[in-house]
């Protein structure tokens, strides 16, 4: 075995006679693919292939690729969309190049990484399970760890095994007719919804690191070292509501986010101070369009305004009850509703504008910032999206069946930045345009990231996943000049890349000084963390995980005091 020697390492020798994972096949196997970059690991509490369940202390091999275990997808697919093979991993990784020592503090990275319980396969992205992944970086060093988050539904899903709540396109079959109109009233108190909070991950003010999805029963807090999930975040307020948005606006100083109303319809504009777990109402903003509101992933603010995006694809009541999933899942695109912007003042809650806009689809905001005229008044304000050609078709896309099913053909609809201008001077309309041409990142756009300290402010970089056709999912990371409009572009053949996640350099003064990290998921199966400089977009490094993971969605750094 082509181990160095050090403490993690000597703990991975004794690791292989411990083992109890697999057969000497796939140990080989694991052996040959991993020599020369894998360092050590623990393979933690093995869901579906280790009888005896190793205490954390207690160090057993990695697992075995995923076409051994039961229940995965069998190898076939690519390693982004098959099912992560055990709960929990964590060890010392090598890492190719060079880390910068300023980087010290731990990466967590949220999404739905398991498709499957039993022999049951779920059909969205969406649905998954969610799994975390951990990068700790400190002395140019990388440890990793990955485990899923003990949300009641993925408990209840493996203790029955069959899914048990509402997921975002999966529904738990009623048994009878009984049944069906007990999960009919259960879904008006919530108690069918899912708390699977596989979306984003943030760490509030005052430190605590919450996982995120849309339900806010789906706000689940985790530990940030070892990512075991703590419980519930129960908010203290009575505002009541089963849903907000996924993303959340998060500094250390608050919480802003945004509670749809689908009976009156509208959005709540709410606030949270870091130590509180209670929300406070700044405003509310009334739907102009549709007889619901709008899906609101996500939204931006600017130093003074939250900016409340009205999406023509909207809620829709009757989808959110039905059993099979619709084409667009709990959504309806109401193009004859028209599409809005709402800009509310941060402190007085008041609307201060209301722009009618040409429609649009997005699911992430990128930034917004006020643009001010020569004598410094502020004239309009600016939002940045990444922006689906108003083509409802993405959500399709992220079928898994879609996914999993690349043939060479070029299927991933066309994105870009889409920037929005909305004037405030009581004009009727606001405008949006791509604020580059899309084809300088293959026409590919999502999964963005901008340097946290320009939030709300005239910003030039942002990171985000692109194209390289052809492609049916994002399979480049972007460095986007928003000034000369140009992006630089990182890609490798057959990899899928999660969010390019930037770290600033403390102390720096360029706003693209730091780092960015994305997680990669590679053809072949394996998959690394990778490290670019945020200022030449150029690899400082790269380092193996024993196995590959599955795709990512959002990620939050957490420093190291
Ligand atoms: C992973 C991601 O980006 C989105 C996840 C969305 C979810 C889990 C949505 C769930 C929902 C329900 C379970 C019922 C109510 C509507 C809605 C919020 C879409
Ligand atoms: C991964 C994704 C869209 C990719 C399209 O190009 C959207 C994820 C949304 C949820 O966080
Ligand atoms: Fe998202």
């Amino acid at each position: 075995m082509a181990f160095i020697a050090s403490p993690t390492l000597m703990r991975s020798s004794i690791s292989w006679q411990n083992m109890v994972v697999c057969d000497n096949s796939c140990r080989d196997k694991f052996l040959f693919r991993n020599k020369d970059i894998y360092k050590g690991g623990r393979n933690l509490q093995n869901h579906s292939t280790v009888a005896n369940v190793a205490s954390p202390s207690h160090v057993i091999a990695p697992p075995p690729p995923p076409e051994k275990l039961p229940g995965t997808t069998g190898g076939k697919h690519h390693v982004a969309w098959t099912s992560v093979p055990q709960e929990r991993w964590e060890g010392e990784l090598l890492v190719q190049g060079h880390i910068p020592l300023w980087l010290k503090g731990t990466y967590i990275r949220n999404g739905p990484g398991m498709w499957n319980i039993g022999d049951y396969n779920f059909r969205h992205l969406f649905d998954g399970y969610a799994t975390l992944v951990g990068l700790h970086f400190e002395d140019g060093q990388l440890t990793a760890g990955h485990r899923q988050i003990e949300s009641q539904a993925y408990q209840a899903a493996k203790k029955n095994q069959k899914i048990c709540y509402r997921e975002f396109s999966e529904v738990p079959k009623a048994e009878n007719f009984l049944a069906y109109v007990g999960e009919l009233a259960s879904l008006f108190s919530g108690s069918s919804l899912t708390d699977n909070a596989n979306t984003g991950v943030v760490k509030l003010g005052d430190g605590r690191v919450v996982c995120l999805t849309e339900t806010q029963k789906g706000s689940i807090v985790i530990d940030p070292e070892t990512l075991e999930t703590i419980g519930k975040f129960e908010y203290s307020d009575s505002l009541g509501g089963l849903i907000h948005s996924a993303h959340p606006i998060v500094t250390d100083k608050e919480f802003l986010t945004l509670i749809p109303d689908l009976v009156k319809p509208g959005y709540l504009v709410v606030r949270m101070e870091p130590g509180s777990n209670e929300r406070n109402v700044i405003g509310r903003v009334d739907c102009r369009g549709g007889s619901s509101p709008g899906w609101v992933h996500s939204f931006p603010v600017t130093q003074h305004y939250v900016i409340v995006p009205e999406m023509p694809l909207r809620y829709c009541a009757q989808n959110l009850l039905r059993a099979e999933p619709t084409p667009l899942y709990k959504f309806q695109w109401h193009p004859e509703s028209k599409a809005f912007m709402h800009v509310m003042c941060k402190t007085s809650g008041k609307i201060v504008a209301s722009v009618e806009v040409p429609l649009f689809v997005t699911f992430h905001f990128i930034n917004a910032y006020e643009e001010e005229d020569e004598d410094g008044r502020v004239t309009a304000v600016i939002a940045d999206c990444c922006e689906h050609n108003s083509n409802t078709g993405i959500l399709d896309k992220l079928r898994l069946q879609n996914l999993r099913s690349f043939n060479g053909k070029d299927v991933l609809p066309d994105a870009k930045v889409g920037r929005f201008r909305i004037p405030l001077d009581g004009s009727p309309y606001g405008t949006l345009e791509a604020a580059l041409d899309p084809n300088e990142h293959g026409r590919g756009m999502d999964m963005c990231s901008i340097n946290p300290n320009y939030l709300g402010m005239k910003y030039r970089y942002t990171y985000a996943c692109g194209a390289q056709r052809p492609c049916n999912f994002p399979n480049t990371l972007t460095k986007i000049d928003l000034e000369l409009k140009r992006a630089k572009n990182w890609y490798e053949e057959g990899a899928v890349p999660s969010e390019p996640f930037f770290v600033p350099r403390p102390g720096a003064t360029e706003e693209d000084d730091g780092v960015v990290i994305s997680i990669i998921s590679e053809k072949n199966g394996e998959g690394y963390a990778l490290v670019l400089d945020g200022s030449t977009f150029e690899e400082v490094a790269r380092a193996k995980f024993p196995y590959g993971l599955p795709y990512g969605l959002h990620g939050c750094w957490v420093p190291k005091q």
